[in-house]
């Protein structure tokens, strides 16, 4: 069998092959510009041979391309620029809607110095082009759907704000840092005053959207990055307040309260006040305490019992433990 001649076969695998070919010579000439960089770029091979590479396509001057493409001719260094540093820098384009759209596609691409003719190193250098948009928005939609599913694991369903796993790994993650930094910590339990009569009376879808309204109420006056309000359990929310001491938390009990009453949710089976309400308890973890993060909790869920003992719809403020008394004088 006869062998074709190999010269005539390589030309047409270049003109076929899936990916952009240009080979520059030491002064960035173009002396080869397959029929993939025609298709996707716009720019016919008998335009684009004998063009500075850079002239061509400016915007390559000063970035990584360019720099490969140096590295190259001058020191004979192969590179791979990276799709997600470099995303676009050829002006390439899947077909001609996309050009009108100035969508670029995503681009793998090989930076390869050529002993061309056999021994001339750095007398050329080819640049291998190939598409990689399929696996960018592969990529894109995956990282999307770790990000929802790092929400969801620690987002309420419901109510859309922190939810109890988060609650655990911020309480112990700022009990930590106040022990490092000899600092305060507050907590604030608030829980929505009789509401299984209001379930029962407005329906569970009701008290869903009860739910709902109060976190987004007390979640409005939070400010600050650091300050979490979780859901704690079914009507049970809590606020990590980092770096306040009693009185701030105090203070911004107060004004979550407050916030709650300004709703004015009608509640014909609750208190006195035919309203929703909540009773908050309010916790500090003070310098030289133990960092103990159920202790902070227990204490602030100690003060909300109280709240509720003592009629619901106020707030009570954990007394700070005295240091132990020293030895008579
Ligand atoms: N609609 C709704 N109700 C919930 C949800 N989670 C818990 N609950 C209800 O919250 C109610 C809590 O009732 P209790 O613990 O008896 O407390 P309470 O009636 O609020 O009484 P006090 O807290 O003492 O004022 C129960 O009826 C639960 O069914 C939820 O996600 N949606």
């Amino acid at each position: 069998m006869q062998h074709p001649s190999r010269l005539p076969l390589l030309e047409s695998v270049l003109e076929a092959v899936s990916a952009g070919i240009i080979v520059v010579d030491a002064a960035h000439r173009i002396v080869l510009w397959n029929k993939w960089m025609s298709r996707h770029t716009g720019c016919a091979a008998h335009k684009a041979l004998g063009m500075d590479l850079f002239e061509l396509m400016p915007e390559l001057r000063g970035g990584r391309v360019e720099a490969a493409i140096r590295q190259s001719l001058a020191n004979h260094f192969s590179s791979l620029l990276s799709p997600t540093l470099n995303r676009a820098p050829f002006p390439l384009y899947s077909n001609p809607a996309a050009i009108g759209r100035g969508e670029r596609m995503q681009q793998a691409i090989a930076v390869t110095p050529l002993a061309f003719p056999a021994g001339q190193a750095g007398s050329h250098c080819l640049i291998q082009l190939s598409d990689v948009s399929m696996a960018a928005s592969r990529e894109k939609l995956l990282r999307e759907q770790t990000e929802m599913l790092r929400l969801q694991t620690f987002s309420d369903g419901l109510t859309g704000i922190a939810n109890r796993r988060a609650f655990d790994a911020a309480i112990d993650r700022e009990v930590r840092r106040a022990k490092r930094n000899s600092g305060m910590l507050s907590l604030l339990m608030i829980d929505i005053d009789h509401f299984k009569p209001y379930n029962d009376h407005y329906g569970h879808q009701q008290g869903d959207g009860c739910l709902i309204q109060v976190s987004a109420a007390l979640q409005a006056l939070l400010q600050r990055s650091m300050d979490m309000l979780a859901r704690y359990g079914g009507e049970e929310f809590a606020v990590i307040l980092p770096d306040n001491d009693p009185h701030q938390a105090l203070r911004m009990a107060e004004a979550l309260h407050a916030r709650v009453l300004q709703l004015a949710l009608p509640h014909a089976y609750g208190g006195p006040e035919k309203q929703v309400t909540v009773s908050i308890g309010v916790a500090t973890l003070l310098p030289g305490q133990p960092a103990v993060p159920a202790a902070l909790i227990g204490a602030a869920d100690a003060a909300l019992y109280a709240a509720k003992r003592a009629g619901r719809n106020r707030i009570v403020a954990a007394q700070p433990e005295q240091p132990a008394a020293g030895p008579a004088p």
